[in-house]
């Protein structure tokens, strides 16, 4: 579904993405994680086409994104940060979004109702909470049901009940086929939804692999148990070369 062959990006001398080879499924929940600064955004823009890279290319059902931005319409993005305007409501946002796709007629508004935000539509966006903000984003992520969701630190803010909810309904559409690309350090959230795990360290793709293959390398469950023990083990391994 997509497809990532060398990929490379630099920020002035410095390489922030340095040759990335990934090919991401259809019905995948794949987290993306490394420590901060490793390229997880610099690489999701890559794929949304707001960051162009130097090298490499990016193709998604067998088309290269660069030469078909139409393929955009069907990723569902949900920001680290979403930015709104402070005096719309939230129905007002919702509505401004809808109408820039006049040709889409259908609505998925699951979350909109799951996450209570029609009954306070009304409130304006200045107004919200952190939290309710997340909500605001993840509903316009999910609205046009695409086939592709990046979603970039999606659980950060919000209470533990919407938590559950927005992973149900990643759980739910991959179940339907899609592919959902989630960023998180948070890695207890990740935990019985993700179904790959692709790390980066400073540019580079340390390891991208099944849950079920990491579980079996590590002999460890828990996602925080299986990044911790292979980091441990990836550090003997640089002690003993140098
Ligand atoms: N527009 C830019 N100009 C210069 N450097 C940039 C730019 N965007 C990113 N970088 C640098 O590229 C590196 C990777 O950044 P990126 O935001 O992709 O990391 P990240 O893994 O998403 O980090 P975090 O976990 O903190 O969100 C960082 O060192 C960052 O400072």
């Amino acid at each position: 579904m997509i497809r990532i062959d060398k990929l490379t990006k630099s920020f002035g001398k410095f390489r922030a993405l340095d040759g990335i080879d990934l090919i991401l499924e259809k019905g995948q929940a794949v987290s993306l994680l490394g420590p901060n600064g490793s390229g997880k955004t610099t690489l999701i823009k890559s794929i949304l086409g707001l960051v162009i890279p130097e090298k490499g290319s990016i193709t998604i059902n067998g088309q290269l994104i660069r030469n078909h931005p139409s393929y955009r319409a069907n990723i569902g993005y949900m920001p680290q940060i979403g930015r709104y305007p402070d005096n719309m409501t939230i129905e007002q946002v919702i509505h401004m979004i809808k109408d820039i796709r006049k040709e889409q007629t259908e609505y998925d508004e699951e979350l909109y109702v799951s996450f209570g935000l029609d009954k306070i539509k009304h409130k304006k966006m200045r107004t919200l909470s952190g939290g309710t903000r997340q909500k605001v984003s993840a509903c316009i992520a999910f609205l046009f049901s695409p086939d592709i969701y990046i979603l970039d630190e999606p659980t950060a803010g919000l209470d533990p009940v919407a938590n559950e909810v927005l992973k149900d309904k990643i759980a739910t559409e991959c179940a339907r086929g899609k592919l959902v690309l989630i960023t998180s350090h948070v890695l207890s959230d990740l935990d019985g939804l993700t179904s790959h795990i692709i790390y980066l360290q400073d540019g580079q793709l340390m390891f991208h692999e099944s849950i079920g293959q990491l579980q079996e390398r590590t002999g460890e469950t828990k996602l925080n148990k299986i990044i911790a023990n292979i980091l441990k083990n990836a550090d003997r391994k640089q002690i003993c070369i140098s």
